[in-house]
């Protein structure tokens, strides 16, 4: 299996129709207070778009859900582990991310067999309050070290600028929010994350047929 290398987040459908169809293969779906109507309404408007563009969805958190509506893969976090029930996502056949911290949360996380670990804060982010301020990219380094081929995420506080030092570091992928969604032109910056994220093509010299 292999993750596109841009791993864009954003809290409604709206916003997964609004920039998928740009090219983005691999997106998370992580909305915050919500009742579970409104979950299932986004999680399903949310795989529409998906299934038409070939990407790859990950529902955040609500891996019941997830599990009801046919979802391919589910993150949680180390509080969501203590309430969700890995087998059955196992059992429904969902792949499973898991987000990790410090040591303890990999071992935790490593136990599981996930499908990738994330780790973060790579550098501060605005998005959320979080005890950890900022891991910096050698701890990826740490993390490749220890996680054999299991894909490695780098999250918060990513830039296009700051990318080429996570993969440098040992991330596989390289996750962002607000890079996106506060950016005066969304579309644009989707647009340059891919451009820098993907592989060139390779050209066809001039002249040639
Ligand atoms: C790719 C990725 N990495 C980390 C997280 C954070 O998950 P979690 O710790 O459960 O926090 P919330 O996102 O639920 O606030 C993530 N969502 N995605
Ligand atoms: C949702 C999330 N989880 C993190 C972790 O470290 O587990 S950091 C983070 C926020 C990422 O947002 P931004 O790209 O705007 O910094
Ligand atoms: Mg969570």
């Amino acid at each position: 299996m292999s993750l596109d290398r841009f791993y864009p987040i954003f809290d409604s459908a709206a916003w997964i129709e609004r920039l998928v169809p740009l090219g983005i293969k691999l997106v998370q779906l992580r909305i915050k207070d919500a009742d579970d109507q409104t979950i299932r309404t986004e999680i399903s408007a949310a795989k529409e778009v998906c299934a038409r563009t070939g990407t790859t969805l990950v529902i955040n958190d609500y891996w019941q859900a997830a599990i009801d509506l046919g979802c391919d893969w589910i993150h949680l976090g180390q509080e969501d582990l203590d309430d969700a029930d890995t087998d059955a996502i196992r059992a429904a056949g969902i792949k499973l991310g898991i987000s990790t911290h410090d040591r303890a949360e990999l071992s935790r996380a490593m136990a599981l067999k996930p499908d990738y670990v994330a780790l973060g804060p790579i550098y501060p982010t605005i998005l959320k309050q979080m005890k950890w301020h900022e891991q910096g990219v050698e701890k990826l380094s740490k993390w490749r070290a220890e996680i054999g081929d299991t894909p490695l995420i780098a999250i918060g506080g990513m830039t296009i600028q700051r990318a080429a030092g996570a993969y440098d570091a040992g991330a596989d992928v390289v996750s962002a929010v607000t890079d996106i969604t506060l950016n005066a032109d969304p579309e644009a910056q989707v647009k340059a994350w891919l451009h820098a994220t993907r592989p060139p093509h390779s050209a066809t010299p001039r002249g040639d047929a």
